[in-house]
């Protein structure tokens, strides 16, 4: 497997896979630490998970210049990326007790009540965008409840999920209560069946989400879906359009366009849409592609070629449907996976830019006759990740919200994850949730305990 820097295009580093003789020894190896990381208390686990938190954050540096190079994320996102990560390993060593402590349940019974027990080995199955990220937020409340984990990394990223055992080996953590599988994507398939996998948490787009719930289904084993998006931003005539602008400009380009919570359909209401348009094409124009690791580049190349070939594709083909390319939409000579920042005008149901994720910075912007067809554009769509709405009216705001299908809505905000919130969406874009208290009874076996009504003491049997 190669790491290919996506700027000049060389390889930066090959691995060799894992054979399936190492990777049987590894899955062995994890089951078995199982078995003990389990019995572990909660404060020793987070004291390994808060070192985890601090070793992030001493080595945020060289690990932001690892995804640079690997994935194309510009460094300041890179460090930001990590101290995340840090975070959410704090939040969990901080609040997984209270998640997790046993909750009494008043039924017939003397006393009833319900315990969470660890699953086993988990595996996780992550994509390049959020390298360590993606990992860590499923990491960090798995292993918080006592299982381990088994990451099988996107193929281009090996580097970083060798830098994330790395982590938490340093950390303190037993050797294989989360190790990293290096292996293709043609080998998932064999992971989900092996026996000694107990559940998988897969993070990518919709069709690899389809063939993991349907191995992991086959199986009868527990899979959570977090997957691709196309998160409709509504701009409502009482919208404070500076602050929609700026939202809807960052949070398209974050990560060059390439999240799944991304804005990627601006749905305007009629009265605003061409200020809406002008100010936005404006600012797009302003944006500089350039070297991840240079301080004034906004955004980096793209994880690949291939990815920017497609994206290109889409762009192509929402103008052959009818959309206007506004700004961008050409691919630049050169080595490196660049494409700029590009804005498609005149986007309808039915075009490219409509019906499918664009994952690479390309921005939609959508006329609405109205609120209401507002609401029915946003939710005419296979996705159902995130949402933004503008909007000065903070009942109206409510009320609207509760008619989004989505997984979150975001009012006056972009769409973001934090520990604290749960994360994940509906439709296409998947099921389960990640993140917060939710995030944690994933992996879980829900136990109800239950004491019958006081049997009579043995002396008194007659
Ligand atoms: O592709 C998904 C990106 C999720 C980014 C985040 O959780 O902030």
């Amino acid at each position: 497997m190669e790491s290919i820097n996506p700027q000049s295009g060389k390889v930066i580093q090959t691995y060799s896979s894992a054979t399936d003789e190492a990777l049987q020894t590894r899955l062995r190896a994890a089951a078995d630490e199982f078995q003990h990381w389990k019995l572990n208390s909660f404060p020793e686990r987070a004291k390994l998970m808060h070192a985890a938190a601090t070793l992030l954050r001493a080595r945020k540096a060289e690990l932001a210049e690892l995804m640079a190079d690997e994935m194309g994320k510009v460094i300041r996102d890179g460090i930001a990326e990590i101290e995340k990560c840090a975070g959410c390993c704090d939040y969990y060593a901080e609040h997984a007790h209270q998640f997790l402590q046993k909750q009494s349940i008043a039924s017939d019974a003397q006393e009833s009540y319900v315990a969470y027990d660890p699953l086993g080995v988990i595996l996780a199955v992550m994509p390049w965008n959020f390298p360590f990220w993606q990992v860590f937020r499923f990491a960090a409340p798995a292993l918080m409840a006592g299982n381990v984990g088994v990451l099988k990394h996107a193929s281009n990223v090996s580097g970083c999920a060798l830098a994330i055992e790395a982590v938490f080996k340093d950390a303190g953590f037993p050797a294989h209560a989360f190790s990293t599988l290096l292996v293709e994507s043609s080998r998932v398939e064999a992971l989900i069946r092996n026996p000694l996998v107990s559940a998988v948490t897969l993070t990518g787009s919709t069709p690899a989400g389809r063939s993991v719930a349907g191995i992991a289904g086959s199986e009868l084993k527990k899979c959570v879906l977090e997957l691709g998006g196309s998160d409709a931003y509504i701009v409502l005539e009482d919208a404070d359009l500076d602050l929609a602008v700026d939202l809807c400009v960052k949070s398209r380009l974050i990560n060059a366009g390439q999240s799944c919570i991304a804005a990627k359909r601006f749905i305007v209401v009629r009265p605003l849409r061409a200020e809406f348009e002008a100010r936005y094409a404006e600012k797009f124009k302003a944006i500089r592609y350039g070297d991840p690791r240079d301080p004034a580049t906004d955004i980096g190349p793209m994880a690949r070629t291939d990815l920017r070939d497609q994206v290109h594709a889409q762009v192509m083909k929402s103008v052959e449907q009818g959309a206007r390319l506004l700004v961008g939409g050409v691919v630049p000579d050169g080595p490196g996976a660049y494409y700029p920042a590009t804005v498609l005008a005149g986007v309808k149901p039915g075009m490219t830019a409509f019906d499918d994720e664009i994952f690479g910075p390309v921005a939609a912007i959508i006329e609405a006759d109205d609120e209401e067809h507002a609401i029915a554009l946003a939710n005419q769509s296979v996705f159902g990740l995130g949402a933004a709405l503008f909007t000065r009216d903070r009942d109206k705001a409510d009320r609207l919200a509760r008619r989004i299908e989505a997984g979150c809505v975001f009012i006056n905000s972009f769409v973001k994850s934090d520990p604290r919130l749960p994360f994940g969406g509906i439709k296409q874009s998947g099921f389960g949730r990640e993140l917060s208290w939710f995030g944690i009874q994933e992996f879980v076996n829900i136990k109800t305990v239950y004491h019958a009504a006081a049997a009579k003491p043995a002396h008194a049997v007659e």
